[in-house]
């Protein structure tokens, strides 16, 4: 009987450089095949368990100072396109799959993730054991680690994992928020129908994925996106019938001035609706005068089931933090609205009496169930109230 090769040992496979290396900072070695752009990448390492969604996944800057996992077993099928792109900002750092698959079929696709990795300048991984790395940050924690196409030096590499710094006190914003304002105008890929502007909305840039701009657009709210250091004033003045707080990398302790900025902006109008997401709802409850402290290996999927505590219905999320808020440190004149039923840490809460409220999660769901579309319905109902007054 002939003996199986395994498709590791192809060594003329055209979709790979070469071999490559994940080395975690507590000294595990994974041995693969390097794919994506050439050298080393540093970061902390997180699985996600989508299915499907890795382009979108991939350009979420929220995944900035991070080296991804992905749960799913055969990825780049689809290849990659222009319209799901999330960012053109800087975000995963790079990529770890069980399978690269050797056919990119899809009537869409432009580029196949090989090339897409490339340019974007991310290191791919592929022929890991997922599941035991999986298994392996479950048990352990996300930690550090490095990911390299170019040298087989496994201590050095664990090494340079131990060193970097940890993602708890990390600043990544200032790497990711756009240098200047910008507006945006396009709905949704494929949506039917996009209803005239009807308002307008601020959007602070923490890292904003695009699929929020999208699905307030097709809400028919026109969203100018500013930079994370934009004084408060300058937001006021522009007089907008909304603020959004965007999702992005890092730790939201470790933005000091732009709690100090929310802190203000809360306090300046009773009447301002005010929606944060992810790190914009984490820094809104800091503005709050709440705490924020990291999971041990954090939500990032598209499967979450999360409770609307207002009248017990369960969406179906899609999540991507590491961090969350410390319910307790919230005093009064906040109200819990959802609640993650995977742990029961905070999902969403609001300001009572205010149109001001913020979600853990990812209502865009980019990748994801459309579950909490409604939430932008919500959002954009109070934006268009405060509109016609
Ligand atoms: N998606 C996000 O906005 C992530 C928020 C934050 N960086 C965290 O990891 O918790």
């Amino acid at each position: 009987m002939r003996a199986a090769v395994s498709r590791a040992d192809n060594h003329q496979d055209p979709r790979y450089h070469g071999s490559g290396l994940l080395v975690l900072a507590d000294g595990r070695v994974f041995r693969g095949r390097s794919f994506g752009a050439r050298g080393t990448a540093i970061g902390e390492l997180v699985f996600n368990t989508s299915l499907y969604g890795y382009q979108e996944i991939v350009s979420d800057p929220s995944y900035a100072g991070q080296i991804v996992c992905l749960t799913a077993v055969e990825i780049g099928n689809v290849g990659t396109n222009p319209d799901d792109e999330e960012s053109d900002k800087p975000a995963a750092e790079g990529l770890v799959i069980r399978s690269l698959s050797p056919v990119v079929s899809n009537h869409r696709s432009t580029a196949s993730l090989h090339d897409w990795l490339a340019g974007r300048g991310v290191v791919g991984i592929a022929e890991i054991d997922t599941r035991a790395l999986t298994r392996h940050l479950r048990e352990q924690g996300a930690m550090m680690a490095a990911l390299s196409s170019e040298t087989d030096d496994v201590e050095a590499l664990r090494a340079r994992a131990a060193a970097a710094p940890p993602m708890l006190g990390r600043n990544l914003v200032d790497a990711v928020t756009t240098p200047a304002r910008y507006t945006w105008d396009t709905p949704s890929w494929g949506a039917r129908a996009t209803p005239p502007v009807a308002a307008r909305v601020i959007a602070y840039d923490f890292g904003i994925k695009r699929n929020i701009l999208r699905k307030l657009r097709d809400q028919g709210i026109e969203t100018t996106v500013v930079p994370a250091s934009t004084p408060v004033a300058e937001v006021l003045a522009a007089r907008p019938d909304g603020v959004l707080l965007s999702n992005g990398p890092g730790d939201p302790a470790a933005l000091e001035h732009v709690i100090a900025a929310l802190r203000e902006l809360v306090d300046a109008s009773e009447r301002l609706p005010i929606f944060g997401i992810c790190l914009g709802h984490q820094l809104l409850c800091l503005a709050l005068g709440g705490q924020t402290y990291k999971l041990k290996f954090g939500h990032h999927g598209g499967n979450h089931p999360v409770r609307d505590e207002r009248d017990r219905s369960i969406a179906i999320t899609s999540q991507n933090h590491g961090f969350a808020v410390d319910i307790d440190s919230l005093g009064a004149g906040a109200t819990l609205t959802h609640l993650n039923l995977f742990d029961r840490t905070v999902a969403g809460l609001e300001l009572d009496g205010r149109p001001v409220s913020g979600v853990q999660y990812h209502p865009e769901a980019a990748p994801g169930p459309n579950d909490s579309d409604r939430l932008f319905e919500r959002f954009a109902a109070k934006v268009r109230d405060h509109a016609a007054r």
